[in-house]
């Protein structure tokens, strides 16, 4: 028999069977949670990052420095494949702004 609770879970996970929904939302959950530490780290990034820019501005350097930036994209690439690159470049602009 298939109860309301049931009915909700499987419409909200898309799964066509309460087993799978149990499992979906499970795993939603963690997904919630690794999602939140994500953005954490990426807010711990970009307070680092404005550490060194305006220790660099400060002495008289400039915000950017392209060949730290390629060393990263580089990094990125070579762990995540072409999308790597793309998702540094998003954290690099949210780290010194669009350049
Ligand atoms: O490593 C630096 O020199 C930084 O300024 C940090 C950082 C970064 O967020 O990774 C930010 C701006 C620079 O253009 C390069 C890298």
């Amino acid at each position: 028999m298939t109860t309301t609770t049931e009915a909700t879970s499987t419409e909200k996970s898309g799964a066509r069977a309460a087993e799978a929904a149990d499992v979906i939302t499970g795993a939603r959950e963690r997904i919630d949670a690794l999602d939140d530490r994500i953005i954490g780290l990426v807010q711990e990034r970009m307070a680092v990052s404005a550490v060194i820019q305006q220790e660099r501005i400060a002495s008289g350097g400039r915000r950017v420095n392209l060949s730290r930036e390629m060393e990263i994209l580089g990094h990125y690439r070579d762990a995540l494949g072409k999308p790597g690159t793309a998702l540094a470049m998003t954290l690099l602009e949210l780290c010194r702004g669009k350049i």
